[in-house]
Parts: C-alpha cells; structure tokens; sequence
C-alpha cells in the first residue's frame, strides 16, 4: 500500500462511486484513502470492501486524514470551488470533475489562487481529450491534411435528464464538454455564442428548455454548432464532424454489436456516459495518477476550466436574453499555455 498514491475522493454519488471502483481495480499506482460525502450511506456503500479508507461527512477532514496525498472532486459543480482552494491550501494535486467552478467569478479566484502558487496543481476532469475517437481527430487537424477547419457540428444526447436539472446546466453542465473540446480540437478561445431554441420535447420534463441549439464563433472565425438534447429518450449519442478546406471528418457514430435476427439488424446504442466514455475515463484517471506520481500535472487545466465556465456562462445570458452574446476573458496568467494540450 505504502507506494500507492493515497486519494481522496470527494462526492460518492454517480461519478464519485465510478471513480472510486475505477481507482481501486482499473487504474494501477492508486488506491483510495478517504471518501468524503454528506450522506454517509452514500460514502460507506461506495467504499465498501475496500480496505483502509476513512470515511467523512467533511470534505476538509478527508483532506487531512491518515494516508491522503492527492484527491479527486466529484461533488456537485457548486461544492468545487472550496474543495480545490481546501486542496491547494495542503498543497494537494487535484483532479476535478468538470464544470470547474459554474460561476466565472469563483472560476477565476481558483485561477488567481493556483496561480499564486506559482504551479499547477489541478487537473480538469474534461474526459473527452482521452477518448480515443477524439484523439484521432485531434491528431488528423493537427496534421493539418484535411487544411484549416472551418466547422464543428456537434451532437450531444442524453437519454434523460437528472431530476435537479435545469435549463442552464443544459449549457453549463452538457455543453461544457462541447466548449471545451472546440477550444481543444480547433487551438481557439471561442468568443461568441448564440443559443436558440426549438419547441420543447414532450418528454422533456416540464419548463425544461429542451432541445437547445448553441452556436458559437471562434476567434479566428470558425463556427461550431451544438445540439443538446437532454431528454431524447433513445441513446446517449456524442458525435462530432469538423469541416474543414479540403475535407471532413466525423466521429462518434456508434460502432458497436449488429444484432441480426427475425429479418432485420439491430445496433446497439450506449444509453450512459460510464458507458460510452469508460475508457476515456479510464486513461484520464491513470493519465492523473501518472503524472502526480512523477510529481507532474498534465491534462486539462485551470484555465481550460476558467474558459469553459466563462463561454457557458455567456451561453446562459444567451439562452436568456435571446441575442448573441461574447465572451470577456480575464488576462490570462503566465502559467497557463494557451490552450492546454
Ligand atoms: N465527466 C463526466 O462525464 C461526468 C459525468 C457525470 C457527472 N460529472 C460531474 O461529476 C460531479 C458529480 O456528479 P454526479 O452525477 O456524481 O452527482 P451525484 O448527485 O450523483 O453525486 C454527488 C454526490 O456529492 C455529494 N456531495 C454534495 N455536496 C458535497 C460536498 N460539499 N462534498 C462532498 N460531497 C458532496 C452528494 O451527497 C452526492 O452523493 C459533477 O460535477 C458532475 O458535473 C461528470
Ligand atoms: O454531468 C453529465 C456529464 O458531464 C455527461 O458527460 C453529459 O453527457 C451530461 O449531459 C451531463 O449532465
């Protein structure tokens, strides 16, 4: 036990209980020290068999406790803000399940407060840049063949939505995965954003905005266009085309068992993320590992947290006020590359 990487995990609800089981039998060089979640059961049920895990209502006392050198946030998006400055104040290593910090406000006090230290320190969980579909079209833009993008469009369906949802975490929840895998992909800050809205779906439950359409410009003049739609009811669907000068490419179709029977063929649709994505989690969590056992941080950064908060929130003042709306980012710290890679 003494060379593995002792984390704390904050938050034992859907995300937090996933990556708890990945840590303690995917990844390799972790194990769990702490659980920390307001709801007990939560926490003891998702931690157990496990060995030598404290268990806390506190997030601040499963940061000090027995064995912890790094932690791993999956509360929900409003609780971030203080468990990363907590862990900064340890000097802990961080990964952070995106959004960052939902309002832009606390998002740039983590900036300023990472910042401060004069190192990074945090991860962002935006698990998209491990997916190995992603990677590909990363890798193809950056190769430049196909020349300059000039489009994304963009799919993002969820079977249904949590109950607690609502019409803005379509942008600042969903979409931010969106926001942030354009940054990504294209190498821009994106610096406008329109959001319209088709007739509601009857199966979207009541005053839910749901489908959105979310159009946003980059700063070097291209588009990417996003449908979400959180309540489809038929699949959890991620897809992505870049359009570029002398070509296309497109990802996300599914690509998966073909049931053929009684005259007909059935492919099978992932209905959940923990599907789809299991393995960019997967790589994203060893990749964290990794690197804060080499004393590194690699990955997704503050700033790339900081930006997605800022784009969503100006996608909500869209959503509400019906007009185009830019993004006004703050300077940004010498710390941070541009974009991360
Ligand atoms: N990367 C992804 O694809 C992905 C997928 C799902 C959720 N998420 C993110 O993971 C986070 C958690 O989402 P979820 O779906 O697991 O939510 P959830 O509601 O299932 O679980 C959240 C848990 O955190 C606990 N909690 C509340 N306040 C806390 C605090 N201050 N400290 C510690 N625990 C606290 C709750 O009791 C609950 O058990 C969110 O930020 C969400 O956006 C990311
Ligand atoms: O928190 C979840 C998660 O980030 C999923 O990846 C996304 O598809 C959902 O829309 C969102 O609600």
């Amino acid at each position: 036990m003494g060379d593995l990487l002792g984390v704390a995990v904050l938050g034992a609800g859907h995300m937090g209980a996933d990556h708890i089981r990945r840590l303690d039998g995917v990844v390799s060089g972790a194990r769990v020290a702490a659980v920390a979640d307001p709801d007990t059961d939560r926490a003891k049920e998702a931690v157990a068999g496990l060995d030598g895990v404290s268990v806390h209502t506190d997030p601040v006392s499963a940061l000090a406790a027995p064995g912890v050198q790094a932690v791993l946030v999956a509360s929900p998006g409003p609780a971030h803000e203080d468990a990363l400055l907590a862990a900064f104040a340890r000097g802990l290593p961080v990964l952070c399940e995106k959004p960052m910090v939902p309002d832009s406000t606390g998002a740039l006090r983590v900036v300023e407060a990472e910042a401060r230290l004069g190192r990074r320190l945090a991860q962002i969980g935006f698990m998209r840049r491990y997916d190995a579909e992603y990677r590909r079209l990363k890798s193809l833009l950056d190769d430049g063949g196909l020349g300059r993008p000039l489009m994304l469009h963009c799919t993002h369906r969820n079977v249904s939505s949590p109950p607690h949802f609502t019409s803005a975490m379509l942008i600042n929840s969903s979409v931010s995965h969106e926001i942030d895998a354009a940054r990504w992909l294209l190498g821009q800050e994106l610096t406008a954003v329109t959001v319209l809205r088709p007739a509601s779906s009857a199966g979207a439950p009541e005053g839910l905005i749901d489908p959105q359409f979310v159009l946003f410009e980059t700063e070097r003049g291209a588009l990417v266009d996003v449908e979400v739609f959180v309540n489809c009811g038929f699949g959890y669907q991620v897809r992505c085309e870049a359009v570029c000068e002398r070509g296309s490419a497109r990802i996300g179709d599914e690509h998966t068992m073909v049931v053929t029977a009684r005259g007909g063929a059935r492919e099978e649709v992932a209905q959940d993320y923990l599907v789809r994505f299991a393995d960019a989690y997967d790589r994203e969590v060893q990749a964290w590992v990794d690197a804060t056992r080499q004393g590194r941080v690699s990955g997704p950064s503050v700033w790339d947290g900081y930006a997605a908060s800022v784009v969503a929130e100006a996608g909500v003042r869209a959503l509400e006020t019906g007009g185009r709306t830019t993004v006004e980012l703050a300077p940004r710290p010498d710390l941070y590359a541009e974009v991360s890679r």
